[in-house]
């Protein structure tokens, strides 16, 4: 999780994320390859591909916590990591991190006293009931976090987040181990931030999920395979959905791949 200080001067930057060459390299492999892509302000990107595409380490180098990124990667007008960025982005890993030894509550109220030191304890505490409202997690307030099941704390991660209202959320598969009902609450929820002027980054590698957003980057092996609204996609593919598109997407990818190697 990461929260980051108003920064109004950059407020106006036309994407809230503008990668140009956007390359990274972990161990001794290069996991993402020289990316040219934006994500639009006040609206919901989808970011999707199949499991080891490099989504995290997309999201990672978006929030500055990834190492050896190379190339241009500007967020809400900074470089990605400067520190002015801290309270103007939210980030829910795949991993919930909350304390287990501590109720929902308490976390918040930790997580909000770091994040907002300077902000009176009066509004810091309305500003964890709203998010445990938002979350739907009020009636659970009072649970320890350890109690709570895989979904719920996935749950508490995302009210962190969401904590000081950031202008830009990133968040990594935020609706895995959800059952559908509040998988559908918390689309209804990215939606509300968006309508309010957020702009989220979700991936998924679920597709359904894709037909909900805004806007997609499909990816594959490091690669942007296609960028676009879903509609945008399926008509440019024929397709009726967004992951047949995907599909027509990757074996043309892929056949693209075998002519240049047979033309080698
Ligand atoms: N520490 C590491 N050293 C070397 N390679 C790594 C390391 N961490 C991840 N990778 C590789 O980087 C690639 C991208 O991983 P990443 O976690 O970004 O993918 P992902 O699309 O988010 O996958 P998933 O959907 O399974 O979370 C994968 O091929 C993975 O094996």
């Amino acid at each position: 999780m990461m929260n980051y200080l108003a920064d109004p001067p950059h407020a106006t930057a036309p994407h809230a994320v503008h990668a140009d060459g956007l390359t990274v390299v972990r161990g001794a492999r290069t996991v993402l390859h020289h990316l040219d892509f934006t994500v639009p302000r006040g609206q919901i990107t989808g970011l999707l591909g199949p499991s080891g595409c490099g989504k995290s380490t997309l999201m990672r180098s978006v929030v500055g916590t990834q190492a050896k990124v190379t190339g241009t990667l500007d967020v809400l007008g900074r470089p990605a990591g400067h520190p002015t960025l801290r309270s103007r982005v939210g980030y829910v890993t795949q991993a919930p991190s909350v304390y287990d030894d501590l109720t929902v509550r308490q976390n918040l109220d930790y997580f909000a006293a770091i994040l907002e030191p300077h902000r009176a304890p009066a509004d810091r505490r309305q500003d964890t009931e709203r998010v445990l409202a938002e979350v739907d997690l009020t009636s659970r307030a009072d649970a320890l976090a350890g109690n709570l099941s895989g979904g719920q704390r996935n749950r508490v991660s995302l009210a962190v987040a969401l904590l000081g209202s950031p202008e830009l959320l990133v968040l990594d598969e935020p609706t895995v181990g959800l059952d559908p009902v509040l998988r559908r609450d918390l689309w209804t929820l990215f939606h509300d931030l968006a309508a309010r002027g957020a702009t989220l980054l979700v991936s998924s590698h679920v597709m359904d999920e894709a037909e909900r957003c805004h806007r997609l980057l499909l990816m594959r092996d490091g690669r942007i395979l296609a960028d676009g609204t879903p509609d945008a996609l399926r008509t440019r593919t024929g397709t009726d959905t967004v992951e047949a598109a995907f599909l027509r997407l990757v074996d043309e990818a892929a056949a693209a791949d075998r002519t240049k190697e047979t033309t080698r």
